[in-house]
């Protein structure tokens, strides 16, 4: 079976509040951001799958007959996600050679790309290509990378498999899928995320599959049309976290502490809704300081919050501590632990602020910079709009 070529990608994201509080049932706020992932995948005739992932050194190929072997025996459609297949994944933590449930990043990103690709191929023939994925965004830092990678595998695997049709049509340079393709690629994108972080909420696939911002309830996703343009700073600690882990811990203090943990997460869950009702003001009436009194506020109980909960570092302390002394107002964003904390900037912030604030932040050994947010979500491209960068980086493999 050939399958044909295709260009796919998809956007990080930035959790305005919520995180952690969402995987309980409660409202958190996403925004997708201009920091994309990119996937290239090749019909080769060479009789074998193989996996290139420069970001985390990772390139890998098996024989298409050692895959036939892990293929599900109840394969059923893939227009139907079911429930996480223990029995594949238990086969494919073999397969890979997971022990102990080590899950470092090369094997979470195999597992999750194994998968998906025999999930989607196993009730017919397994075709032999070339999956290359490389991503702007740092990954396992907060900024939804497992997420990006997920929606792109799984809209790439889903449209050579010809589940979804090619969104692109001849001469178009970008195209988005219709809702209703949307939503598989999310489903399948969420098993991705389910075997990369054990327990997620689906807020961060479902910004990387229809970007801009949104609100995210028990699974329920409502875009947000009508936002104001906001100035955000985005900081990388560099402390490496696992999602995975952060939420296993964030779970653990629930259960421990219920009466103590859950008034917690019910005031994350009116921050959020705060927030929206502040965000939407800003659209249809001026926008004035009091404004963003109000959301630095938020971002500052929130960041209390979320180091309440036993996942805040000391170097996302630095991070509010560097930017509140000039005046700014940062929290984490994602998972925490580390990784990456957002910083709002205000409209009259002026550059010379802004400039200093990101050489401080750097003095203390983080990458710092002000980002632009709404990226598309989930695209597929011609390889002429890909960028001259990015694709030069997915042919060299
Ligand atoms: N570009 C990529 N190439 C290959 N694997 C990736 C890539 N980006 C992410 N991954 C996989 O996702 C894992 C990181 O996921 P994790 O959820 O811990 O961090 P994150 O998604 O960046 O942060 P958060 O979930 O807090 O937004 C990596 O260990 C790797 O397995
Ligand atoms: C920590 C968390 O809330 C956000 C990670 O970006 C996990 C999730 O929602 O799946
Ligand atoms: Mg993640």
């Amino acid at each position: 079976m050939q399958v044909p070529d295709l260009f796919v990608s998809a956007p990080g994201k930035a959790i305005l509040h919520g995180e952690h509080a969402v995987v309980h049932g409660k409202v958190a706020l996403a925004v997708s951001l201009n920091l994309r992932t990119y996937l290239s995948l090749k019909g080769t005739t060479a009789g074998s799958v193989c996996i290139n992932l420069p970001n985390i050194d990772t390139f890998l190929s098996w024989d298409l007959c050692e895959l036939k072997r892990l293929i599900p025996y109840s394969c059923g459609k893939t227009e139907e996600v079911k429930r996480l297949d223990a029995e594949l994944v238990r086969k494919l933590r073999e397969f890979v050679g997971v022990t102990n449930g080590n899950l470092d990043t090369c094997n979470m990103a195999t597992l999750a790309f194994l998968y998906i690709y025999l999930s989607v191929f196993g009730s017919g023939e397994l075709p032999s290509l070339t999956v290359t994925v490389w991503s702007e965004l740092p990954t396992g830092a907060g900024l939804g990378s497992s997420a990006a990678y997920s929606v792109c595998l799984s809209a790439a695997l889903l449209c050579a498999n010809g589940t979804i049709p090619a969104a692109l049509k001849e001469w178009e340079p970008a195209a988005r899928w219709c809702q209703e393709d949307l939503e598989l690629i999310n489903s399948w994108a969420f098993q991705g995320e389910m075997i990369i972080h054990g327990n997620p909420s689906g807020v961060d696939n479902a910004v990387g599959t229809w970007g801009g911002m949104l609100r995210f309830l028990a699974g329920k996703i409502i875009p947000l049309s009508r936002v104001p343009l906001l100035r955000i700073l985005l900081t990388n600690t560099k402390v490496p976290r696992s999602t995975k882990v952060l939420v296993a811990r964030v779970k653990d203090k629930i259960n421990k502490f219920p009466s103590i943990m859950n008034p917690v997460l019910d005031s994350v869950d009116a921050i959020s809704c705060n927030c929206e009702k502040v965000l939407s003001e800003m659209t249809c009436e001026p926008i004035t300081g009091e404004h963003y009194n109000i959301l630095e506020e938020l971002i500052d109980i929130n960041q209390h919050h979320l180091n309440v909960m036993g996942v805040g570092h000391t170097s996302l302390d630095t991070l509010c501590r560097v930017t509140l002394t000039k005046g700014l107002h940062s929290k984490l964003t994602g998972a925490g632990g580390g990784g990456c904390g957002i910083t709002l900037l205000r409209p009259e912030t002026e550059s010379s602020v802004v400039q200093t604030t990101v050489k401080d932040l750097k003095d203390c050994g983080f990458d710092c910079w002000e980002t632009s947010i709404g990226g598309p979500g989930v695209q597929q491209h011609s390889a002429a709009s890909v960028k001259e960068e990015v694709l030069e980086i997915l042919k060299r493999y």
